[in-house]
This record gives C-alpha cells, structure tokens and sequence, in this order.
C-alpha cells in the first residue's frame, strides 16, 4: 500500500507534444464492484481489463480475507469465486485499505448486513477521512460502530443479520454512500430504497442488475430513487471493465496543453454519469472527438481524438460537479493555462478527498505561478492565455499530500511549464493509476 512507500520525487517538464494511440488502464470504481460482486456470486466470475492499481488489489486482499478466491491468471484475466451473499467470513485480521475510501465505504457496506466483525485501517490520507457518512445509514440498518474521534479509522464494525431495511435520503451527493447501503441491501430482506437528489455515478446500479438483483430505478419529486430487493441471488458473470475517463482526463489535458499534440486515447468509459469533464473542456473550446462509440461492460465507451486547443476559460456549471468529481485537479490545471478566467464552485466534497484538493491545487498552482484564487467552495482560476507556468523556483516543491490526482494533475501542469514542475512524491499515483509514467512515455516517444 502506498503509505509504506518511501516518497519518491519526480520533476515533470516540457518534452513536446503528445501523439498517437494509447490505452489508459481499467476504471477504478467499476474494478473495485466487479471483486465485491464477483465475490458474493456463487460460481466463477471472469474480469477483463481490471485495474490493478493498490486501491482495488486492497478490495482484492479484503474480499479474499472474507472467503473469496480472487486470482489473476497469466493472461491478466481475473478469476473470482464468490461465496454467496450471507455468506462472508469473518476476517481474521484488520483489513487494510490502504489509501482507498471506496474499499473502505462500499465494503463498510456488505459486512454491515454480514454477521461478522471487522477493523479497518488505513494510510495517514485515509485515516483523516470522514466515516460518519456510512455509519449513519448503516446504523439505522443494525450494525455497530467502534470509530476514532471525528468518525475516522481505524474503525471497527460488527455487521447484523437479519438487518432492518431503510429508506435513505443522501445528505451529501456520494456514490460511495449511496453504494454502501444498497450494497448492504444485499443480505437484508425486504426493499432497501436509495434517494439520490443528485445523481452520482451509476456503476452499482448497473453492476447488480448484470449480476441479476432486483433492482430498480424510478424518479420521485425530481429525486432519483434506486429500490432494491434483498435478499439477493447474484449469478456470476463476465465483466471487460472499459478505460478509466478519471485516467484518460490527464493525457486529454496534457494533449490540449501540449503545442502540437494529437493524441488518442482508446476505450474511454464515457458513462454520463462521468464523463463531464469532456464536455467542460469542450465548452473551453477544446478539440475532442469521440469515435467508435460502443458498449463494453455495460457501459458506453468510445475512442477519443484529443489535439493541441487554445481554451477559454469558464464557469463550471455546479450541477455538474458530481459527474466529474475526480477530475477538478486536472481541470484547474486546464484553467491555468486558458485565456481569462474559470469559475468553480458547489465543490465543498473536494475538501474531503485524499487530500484537500481545493487548498492543495491552489498551493501548488500558485507555486508553480498560476494566479489562484481561493474560495470556501471551489476555485477562480486566472489563466495565462496559453503562455506556459513558470514552474516550480529552485527548491520548491509541489506538496501532494498523498493524493494520486495531485501528482499526476500538476505533472501535466509540468509539461505545460517553462522550468518544470517538481512533485513531492509521485508514489500514490500507483494506487489508481501504477502506468501513468511509462504511458507518457509512449505518449511523447
Ligand atoms: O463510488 C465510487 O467509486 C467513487 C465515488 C466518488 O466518491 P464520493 O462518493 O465520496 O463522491 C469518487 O470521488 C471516488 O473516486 C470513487
Ligand atoms: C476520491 C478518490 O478515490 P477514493 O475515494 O476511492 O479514495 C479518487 O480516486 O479520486
């Protein structure tokens, strides 16, 4: 896991466009499902293109420390053996998320309606991060919290069965949480009801219907409701998990930046429900196309174009926040570096990230010479107009704050710099996306 990493600094600079024909790897949070879902199916499930960064090989370890067998073959195929909703073991030790909040939440989730107990642990990043948020619905349902001050790990759960089924309004627009209750759902009997009045990524969704629970989602005053009913049989299944957009966001940014750039990027999960990045970088005036549109796993995918723009800058809409929640690190990078000014706001969940990202991209951004305002809720970014960021002064060093989207956000900050971008330690960037550097090679060879 990366807290036992030593920091490994890294300085990215200007070494020309980037063209051709890439992959990014498999998306994080449709990985991270395929092992939960795959474990609870009875019967072997097969996944192709799962991401095996550190965020879900701590999914993996966990799953298996419950009972199920997860392997990777010589070909890179995944092979799961589930143990059966209701049927989780207890783990015999603390499971350790490492760096990951949707490991910790989601699977906060299936023990609770799991007879068992167990601890959860985590890196410096993952220990400041709010738990509360589970922990209510989830008491509602019957489980037992042992939390550290402030609703943080370590944490101890002692799951219930039979647990009570809920209707839950989300208070905070989180497909972690909203995923954490349907999840328990699973061994509850009867309708657990999910009402979302901002619609967050729909992976679980789709996942359980693949998978053959009863699901179903309907609207109720403008509000979307997900209903599910426990308990469910899951059937395994064969998943291909489509590229990663939250990935692909920093070749598409550094493409647009970088003078010259053509590049394109191969099966890029597209789903609406996170893919608004492309659609604000194309409101900047930025040169994407899509081709090939397609299905894979479930999930809309398509090839996209990505070439060298001049950007303008914009207000981001707020009501799109949750569609690219991820990607505002990158996003302000994109902003720096536009004609006039972008406008962010509605973005108080991003204090709560692995790191504070509002406070850690403004720092590094101003450091490496942007004009950055910060505000409570999100950014105002003065961009350059194209002329590229000073960079880092002798000495300075972007502070990332173990938080993988720092690293590689201000990475690509660097290859649109004049001295290059000096980055504390790129370690983290192993937990979502261990090919970053090696791909930017190949992007730039
Ligand atoms: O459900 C998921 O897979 C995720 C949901 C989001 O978190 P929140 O639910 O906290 O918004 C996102 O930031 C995270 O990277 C992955
Ligand atoms: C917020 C993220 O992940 P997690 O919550 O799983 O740690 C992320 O990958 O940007």
């Amino acid at each position: 896991m990366s807290h036992s990493n030593p920091p490994s600094p890294r300085r990215f600079a200007a070494t020309g466009p980037l063209s051709g024909r890439i992959a990014v790897p498999g998306d994080k949070s449709i990985s991270h499902r395929a092992i939960m879902l795959g474990a609870l199916a009875v019967g072997e499930t097969r996944v192709t293109g799962l991401l095996e960064g550190e965020d879900v090989l701590a999914t993996a370890a966990a799953m298996r420390a419950m009972g199920a067998s997860v392997e990777r073959g010589a070909d890179g195929t995944w092979s799961i053996h589930g143990v059966g909703v209701g049927s989780l073991l207890q783990p015999g030790a603390a499971l350790d998320m490492g760096n990951s909040g949707t490991s910790t939440r989601l699977l906060m989730g299936l023990i609770a309606s799991h007879p068992i107990r167990a601890v959860f642990t985590g890196d410096a990043s993952l220990s400041r991060r709010p738990m509360g948020r589970v922990m209510a619905p989830l008491s509602r349902m019957g489980a037992a919290f042992e939390a550290s001050p402030g609703d943080t790990l370590p944490l101890m759960l002692r799951g219930i069965s039979p647990a009570v089924p809920i209707s839950y309004r989300l208070p905070v627009a989180s497909a972690q949480v909203k995923s954490a209750v349907l999840l328990a759902g699973l061994n509850t009997a009867g309708l657990t009801r999910v009402i979302e009045p901002v619609p967050t990524r729909d992976h679980s969704e789709r996942m359980l219907r693949g998978f053959g629970a009863a699901i179903a989602v309907g609207e109720e005053d403008g509000a979307r409701v997900i209903e599910l009913t426990g308990e469910a049989d899951l059937t395994p299944q064969t998943i291909a998990v489509p590229g990663d957009p939250s990935s692909a966001a920093f070749f598409a940014v550094a493409a647009l930046l970088v003078p010259g750039s053509d590049l394109t990027i191969e099966n890029v999960g597209l789903n609406p429900t996170r893919a608004a990045l492309y659609d604000v970088l194309r409101e900047m005036g930025a040169r994407i196309e899509e081709h090939d549109p397609r299905e894979v796993g479930g999930e809309p995918v398509a090839d996209l174009r990505v070439r060298h723009s001049q950007l303008t800058g914009v207000a981001v809409d707020p009501a799109l926040a949750p569609a690219m929640i991820d990607e505002f690190p990158v996003l302000f990078v994109a902003a720096a570096l536009a004609a006039g000014t972008t406008t962010t706001t509605g973005l108080e969940e991003l204090r709560v990230k692995e790191s504070d990202r509002l406070a850690a991209m403004a720092a590094a951004l101003t450091l490496a010479g942007a004009r950055v305002e910060e505000r409570a809720d999100g950014l105002v970014i003065e961009g350059s107009g194209g002329d590229p960021l000073r960079g880092t002064p002798a000495g300075g060093q972007v502070a990332t704050h173990l938080d993988h989207r720092i690293a590689m956000a201000m990475a690509v900050a660097g290859l649109a710099s004049r001295d290059g971008i000096e980055i504390d330690d790129t370690a983290p960037v192993a937990t979502s996306f261990p090919a970053f550097e090696t791909l930017l090679g190949e992007a730039q060879a």
